[in-house]
């Protein structure tokens, strides 16, 4: 099998407890080569422990996890997987010159200066870490990663805390990578409107479900977004109302089931991710409320 083949994420029924919470929960998943997951959802609704088990930094209490084709090794991430932290840890008193130094030595064989120059290139290489700006310390860390040429990047808010461009860095210089190598990317990301364009795939979790795993197109274009009258109706018996807000004699409402056919005093559109994830992290707000 060549590497292209290679599943690069594969997990069934996989779940986490801490004690009576359930973390993650039957956890179904592919992740093929040469894709961007952006994995979203609410604070607390298992991003990093999903991300944690296929790193291999945390052990499931139920079901099976692969990555590039074999089982997560225990107690760290496989060779060939490049995993960022939340905390984005790096060792203060280093240069950034050293930084890199250590990155090529912690990673014989698969280093490339170039994959980290993308992002580096522009730093004060003789500054040390704790000398950087934050914005210069995530592009420093996301730089670690992308020298060691991963096959599959698990990026655990890589863009939390960042100003507009470095987000587009960061963004630019991942799907480079999984442009030009076939690598895979997993991106835990609160950033919706940053991830429209990058990710082909959007994975919600939902108090550790699965809410949806979709195509990033195809999540778009089933929902459709209403404005019209309140009180009256514009879509079917087929269509699921995702949220419906009234405000005043109007309503906007957010249906999932493809194409409305025209109706008199309704506008209808396409959204974008953000209304569509904005949507569905209200919803699971409110029934968590309800609870
Ligand atoms: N070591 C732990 N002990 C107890 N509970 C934990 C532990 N780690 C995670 N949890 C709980 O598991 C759930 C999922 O946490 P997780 O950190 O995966 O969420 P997240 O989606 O990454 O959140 P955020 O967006 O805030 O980073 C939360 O309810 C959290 O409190």
């Amino acid at each position: 099998m060549t590497t292209a083949e290679i599943v690069a994420v594969r997990t069934s029924g996989l779940g986490r407890r801490h004690g009576r919470t359930r973390a993650l929960r039957d956890c179904a998943l592919t992740v093929e080569p040469g894709s961007v997951v952006a994995l979203t959802g609410a604070p607390g609704a298992g991003k990093s422990t999903l991300l944690g088990l296929l790193a291999g930094l945390d052990v499931p209490s139920e079901g099976t996890a692969e990555v590039l084709g074999a089982p997560v090794p225990a107690g760290g991430p496989h060779p060939a997987v490049g995993y960022l932290d939340q905390a984005r840890p790096l060792p203060a008193s280093f240069t950034v010159h050293e930084t890199l130094r250590l990155g090529r030595a912690l990673n014989p064989g698969r280093w490339d200066d170039d994959r980290a120059a993308d992002l580096v290139g522009a730093l004060p290489h003789g500054s040390r870490v704790q000398a950087l700006s934050s914005g210069q310390r995530a592009m420093l860390a996301v730089a670690l990663v992308l020298g060691s040429t991963p096959d599959l990047l698990l990026l655990d808010e890589p863009l939390a805390g960042l100003d507009p461009l470095t987000r587009r860095r960061v963004l630019a210089a991942v799907t480079a990578h999984v442009a030009n190598t076939g690598a895979a990317a997993v991106l835990a990301s609160h950033e919706i409107e940053d991830l429209q364009n990058s990710c082909d795939r959007v994975l919600f979790l939902d108090r550790g479900r699965v809410l949806i795993d979709s195509d990033t197109d195809d999540l778009l274009t089933e929902h459709r977004l209403l404005d019209g009258p309140a009180g009256s109706t514009a879509w079917s018996d087929g269509h699921t109302v995702v949220e419906q807000r009234v405000h005043g004699r109007n309503q906007t409402v957010l249906v999932r089931g493809g194409p409305i056919g025209a109706t008199p005093g309704w506008r209808t559109s396409t959204p974008g991710l953000l209304e569509v994830i904005t949507a569905y992290l209200r919803t699971a707000d409110d029934r968590a409320e309800d609870r």
